[in-house]
């Protein structure tokens, strides 16, 4: 009965408010302090069964009830109490953090900064079926392995995690030290143990049940979430492959079957941090792009199958995560990084059977798993040299592993019988690199004493998490009221109060060079490595982008921070005709080997990290370099970049994601092109049929001629008609009113990205610098250079500059004009007969011969082109108004024959250095026919 009432009392309750309401909405004479007492006793009524529980909301309710009827000097004065509460509130969250990073501290050092655990897996069920007996007991801190019938030998370590122990399990013993990340410290968490007992399982887990790795980076985000200070995260992933560097989130080639790639060289900064040139890092804001991209890094890692286990991983596979927070006096550092490694299995060679590769991979591992222990029980037993260059892993992880940072290591054990020597191999190692502790192992009644001491604060650090919670929240409903009350937007976030992160630095999201490593990839990558210049000197030549920082009105920074507008952007390089020659070189050859070769998937069986023909690089860009809205390239991986100052924390903002799903886009659309085959990532995409290929390339270097005789931006028109094709198709799977705030299409956007992202988009690098030698008119180097043209074009272009002076010096003015008309009308010719019917291309009239002609024009006086280059171009506006004379002429087999006979001669007089002469050469001319 009293439900009934209660419930015809509710619904008359609504009913008179949205009267109320609606009078309110309606005529503004209602809006009386007693309309506003009888709305406040309806919510009241209300609250019981709508706002039950919920406190928060219902006070703020009330209080915008209320409000409506305030004067504006009562308004005034409840602003001004809530700010100075505000104000307290903050002033305690500080205070809580700092006693919350001091009791961490406290119980990490107590702990020791250089921790070891052990976790044994438990038999698999194709292991034993359950009969076999286990020769590895546990408590929890130590490990039984018994060696004979009666005898076992004891292992200490800092916890031992038992075979059924679970992924939460292990990763509340991880969780203070990722935690520590956030007060600023180098963090380093290995997986160590023989092949197939369970690091990557650790490390990564399973979909269903995720491992370290993920749990770990979830934590971050939710702990910076909670923090009084805003953090910029980014996020990379590299593998070491025999000694190499590889960058994991570089996309993979579906073009090649063959993989070459460059590995990744390792610098130091003046300030002693390490620095990997050229790496991908990803800006990440939130766990779940980080997930996407991890999945994906993963997929790209080099695994095969060997006897120990199907999926071995033949690599180590470095995760890291880079942690900025600007401002914040108590951290250790302003940039930080966590490292979590899952390092390849060690193996006893012997008894694997391992031949070929696979002998190498686990000979390379072991090698550097050994330089490890080294430098880790050098760290620990504080020996003056630590030798950290033993290893490409020590030299990447140097500034990671030390008294200032914190290291874990979980070492994984086996459970089975026929195990038992590597078990005894991981074991001791693991013992070794906890030596110290071993060493100076406390009295028992000490070691009880440090155990209450370290629980109790852990209980206190847990306490002040929890106070941390509920002063952060008062705060947020404290704003809300404010926001209530002066009726203005997004004060909410709590956060604002007390971040020192300009907006636009905390939302630039482009994918970035971590260390913000200027740009190596236009003229000074094509140089020798010693002849580039290293990260120190780049920074200190770049103290002029820091000036220009410096006048920006944004918070003091540190002089050293790299500008908060600097992104990247992408340049596809074809790895395909730098001839690298190396091999893979083992870890003791690294100073040396500064990238490899790869072979074929499918010719050894490992699974390699990338097909890598093409490699990209994050091209780091400067404000002062930024120019109007332009590359639809660089817009797919990093973002448009925005036309207004005004216009740009919106833009950037929407490319917040934009930036993860284009790149995971991007990295989507290479793995269709692959299958995978018993295991095995095999390539899918088939090799082009000879004869298309020989099209394809001459229709290129037709490109090229036309393009060098009609006097067009070059670098555009280097770009391969496979690259155009790939670029168009990218474009077709954008959005491209999202992603550049107009519809476009993708024939202009290639226009605009050619006319005005010349410098950044694929250079074909079969055009490389090295070939600069062939140049034979100082006059031209300049041109020549911008041009890049290879040799025989080069040749050509001189020849023909030379002969025809009046046209060639028109083409070098509109080579370097920015943006000139036939630009325009080149870039859409190109565009359609590239982005066109395939037929066009199909139909290219004999390429073979085209180009022995254009060969022709190299030496001949009378084969020189005597139609005049305007009228050509609208004979022929595809290859952009250029055509030769004797292209119609020269037919016969005898032509042809004496133009393949010039080539030759011309070639041996190459080789034989006549050609240091010069062309123009009385002696040159006299020799040739
Ligand atoms: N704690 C565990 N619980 C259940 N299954 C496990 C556990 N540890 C390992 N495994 C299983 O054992 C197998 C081998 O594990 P995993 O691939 O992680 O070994 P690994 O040490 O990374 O090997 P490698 O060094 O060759 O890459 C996997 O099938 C994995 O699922």
């Amino acid at each position: 009965m009293d439900e009934i009432y209660e419930g015809k009392k509710r619904s008359k309750s609504i009913r008179s408010l949205s009267k109320s309401i609606q009078s309110l909405v309606g005529f503004n004479k209602n809006l009386t302090p007693t309309w506003v007492d009888s709305v406040s006793r309806i919510i009241k009524d209300l609250s019981s069964a709508k706002l039950a529980g919920d406190s928060r909301k219902k006070g703020l309710v009330l209080d915008r009830v209320e409000n409506v009827g305030r004067s504006d000097a009562e308004t005034d004065a409840s602003v001004l109490k809530i700010r100075d509460e505000i104000a307290c509130l903050n002033a305690q969250l500080n205070q809580l953090n700092l006693e919350k990073r001091q009791a961490l501290n406290d119980f990490l050092d107590l702990k020791g900064n250089i921790r070891v655990f052990c976790r044994t897996r438990p038999f698999l069920p194709r292991e034993n079926g359950g009969y076999e007996r286990s020769v590895l007991t546990s408590d929890s801190t130590n490990v039984f392995l018994r060696i004979a019938e009666n005898k076992s030998k004891q292992y200490s370590f800092d916890k031992v995690f038992h075979q059924q122990s679970t992924q939460e399990e292990v990763f509340s013993e991880i969780e203070p030290v990722i935690k520590s990340a956030l007060d600023g410290y180098n963090v380093c968490i290995f997986a160590y143990g023989q092949t197939g007992t369970g690091k990557t399982y650790t490390m990564e887990g399973r979909p269903d049940n995720p491992g370290a790795v993920p749990r770990g980076i979830e934590k971050l985000f939710e702990q910076a979430s909670e923090s009084n200070f805003r953090f910029l995260f980014s996020f990379s992933m590299l593998e070491i492959y025999m000694g190499n560097l590889r960058d994991l989130l570089v996309p993979r080639s579906k073009r090649l079957r063959v993989h070459k790639a460059p590995s990744l060289s390792i610098q130091t900064s003046p300030d002693g941090g390490i620095e990997i040139e050229k790496l991908v890092a990803i800006k990440v804001s939130n766990y779940e792009q980080v997930k996407r991209l991890y999945e994906l890094g993963s997929r790209f890692r080099s695994t095969a199958s060997t006897q120990a286990n199907s999926t071995s991983s033949r690599s180590h596979c470095l995760t890291r995560i880079t942690l900025t927070s600007l401002g914040v006096p108590e951290r250790r550092r302003e940039t930080n990084k966590i490292w979590m490694v899952d390092l390849g299995g060690s193996e006893r060679l012997l008894k694997t059977k391992a031949s070929g590769r696979r002998l190498e991979e686990g000979k390379a591992i072991n090698l550097s798993l050994s330089a490890l222990g080294d430098v880790i029980s050098a760290l620990q037993s504080k020996k003056p040299h630590v030798p950290y260059r033993n290893s490409k892993l020590t030299q990447v992880l140097r500034d990671s592993l030390g008294s200032d940072s914190k290291t874990l290591m979980l070492v994984h054990v086996s459970p089975k019988e026929e195990d038992l020597c590597e078990s005894i191999c991981s074991l001791g190692f693991a013992t070794r690199v906890r030596s110290i502790h071993l060493e100076s192992e406390e009295p028992t009644e000490e070691r009880a004493k440090k155990e209450v001491a370290m629980s109790e604060l852990l209980q206190k650090v847990k306490q002040l998490e929890n106070e941390h919670q509920h002063v952060r929240r008062d705060m947020e409903t404290l704003h809300e009221r404010l926001r209530i009350l002066t009726g203005s937007e997004s004060l909410n976030d709590c956060h604002l109060e007390f971040s020192y992160l300009s907006t636009e630095e905390l939302q630039s999201n482009g994918p970035i060079n971590a260390q913000n490593v200027p740009d190596f990839s236009g003229d000074s990558a094509s140089l020798p490595r010693y002849m580039r210049p290293t990260i120190s000197s780049q920074k200190k030549t770049d103290l002029d982008h820091q000036n220009f920082l410096n006048t920006r009105k944004k918070p003091p920074v540190p002089p050293k921070r790299r500008p908060a507008s600097v992104y990247a952007e992408s340049i596809t390089s074809r790895a395909k005709d730098v001839a690298w020659q190396s091999e893979c070189g083992s870890e003791h050859s690294i100073s040396t080997t500064s990238c490899m070769n790869w072979r074929n998937s499918t010719d050894d069986g490992t699974e390699c990290s990338q097909g890598a023909s093409d490699y990209e690089i994050k091209k780091v860009i400067f404000p002062e370099q930024e120019k109007s809205p332009r590359s639809m390239v660089t817009s797919l991986s990093q973002g448009s970049v925005s036309e207004s100052e005004s216009l740009q924390a919106e833009k950037i903002n929407e490319k917040k994601h934009l930036v993860i799903d284009s790149w995971l886009h991007l990295q989507m659309k290479e793995q269709i092109s692959a299958y995978t085959h018993q295991g095995k990532r095999v390539l899918a995409n088939p090799i082009e049929k000879r004869s298309d290929r020989c099209n394809k390339r001459n229709l290129e270097r037709k490109n090229d001629q036309a393009e060098m005789l009609g006097g067009v931006t070059t670098r555009k028109l280097t770009v391969s008609n496979k690259h155009v094709n790939e670029f168009t198709d990218e474009l077709k799977l954008y959005d491209t009113t999202e992603l550049f705030g107009e519809a476009m299409s993708p024939e202009k956007s290639l226009k605009n990205m050619a006319m005005d992202e010349r410098d950044s988009f694929s250079v074909d690098s079969s055009f490389d610098m090295t070939q600069t030698k062939y140049y034979m008119n100082k006059d031209y180097d300049q041109t020549a250079e911008k041009l890049k043209l290879s040799p025989e074009h080069q040749e050509e272009f001189t020849e023909s500059t030379t002969e025809v002076e009046v046209d060639n010096e028109s083409s070098i003015t509109q080579a370097q004009t920015p943006v000139s008309k036939e630009n325009t009308i080149s870039v859409e010719s190109y565009t359609q007969e590239f982005c066109g019917s395939q037929k066009k291309m199909e139909d290219a009239e004999e390429p073979c011969l085209y180009f022995r002609r254009a060969r022709r024009t190299l030496f001949t006086d009378n084969d020189l082109p005597t139609t005049d280059h305007k009228n050509a171009a609208t004979e022929n506006p595809a290859v952009n108004g250029t055509s030769f004379k004797d292209e119609e002429d020269c037919t016969g087999i005898h032509q042809q024959f004496r133009q393949t006979l010039q080539m030759l001669w011309a070639s041996a007089l190459l080789g034989l250095g006549i050609h240091s002469l010069g062309y123009g050469h009385d002696f040159f001319h006299g020799l040739m026919f």
